[in-house]
């Protein structure tokens, strides 16, 4: 269970949100919604453990969000693409994943085909679209072993055909346990999510 016990931020004189308590258990989808600047960003930024201040109000199963336990446990995916623009789209996916050692190169290559990405794997990202760049990280996404996803924004730049590839996806991670948690200014049809308003 990823546990949130009286979380507050503020960003300079701005607080945004306060105490604010809320747990996901596994096989929920959990919906963060809020106006530009809510916090939803900062939120799972202190989630996925990348804001510097130690944060002793989550957890995950009691550990601590900056213990090994917690980190393997995470796959955060940000607003912005973290790819170089000076690797190929195999070559990103490889340093992607490279904590997972258990990942060959062929199941990378299956991953960027099952993505719709299959004949980009030796282009350079920065020759890529937005929306290409995006599922070459979501591929990343879906061959981790995190049971928990931070995702912000996923639908970014994705056609109707990426946007219904992930949300498959987040259901199945789901059905099978995992936790997720998005953020999103579009209308989604998943099933049984729970919602956030910041
Ligand atoms: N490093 C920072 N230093 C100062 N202020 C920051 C910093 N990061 C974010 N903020 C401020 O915190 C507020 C919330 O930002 P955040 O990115 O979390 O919002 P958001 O809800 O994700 O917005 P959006 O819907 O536009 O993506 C904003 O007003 C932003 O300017």
């Amino acid at each position: 269970m990823l546990k949130i016990d009286n979380l507050s931020c503020q960003k300079g004189y701005n607080l945004l949100f306060n105490r604010l308590s809320f747990e996901v258990n596994p096989g929920d989808i959990l919906r963060i919604t809020g106006t530009n600047g809510s916090g939803k960003t900062s939120l799972l930024k202190i989630l996925s453990g990348l804001d510097a201040q130690e944060q002793s109000c989550v957890s995950l199963d009691s550990h601590a969000v900056k213990s090994e336990a917690y980190q393997e446990e995470i796959f955060y995916l940000g607003h912005l693409s973290a790819l170089s623009g000076e690797l190929s789209a195999l070559e990103n996916l490889e340093f992607l994943t490279g904590l997972n050692k258990s990942t060959n190169q062929i199941q990378l290559i299956k991953a960027l085909s099952n993505i719709g990405l299959k004949g980009y794997e030796d282009e350079y990202c920065a020759k890529l679209s937005a929306g290409q760049k995006r599922r070459v990280i979501l591929a990343g996404l879906f061959i981790s072993n995190a049971k928990v996803w931070l995702l912000d924004e996923p639908f970014t730049a994705l056609d109707p055909d990426g946007v219904a590839i992930i949300e498959r996806r987040i259901n199945k991670h789901c059905e099978q346990g995992g936790l997720c948690l998005f953020t999103t200014h579009q209308s989604s049809t998943l099933p049984n999510q729970k919602a956030l308003a910041l």
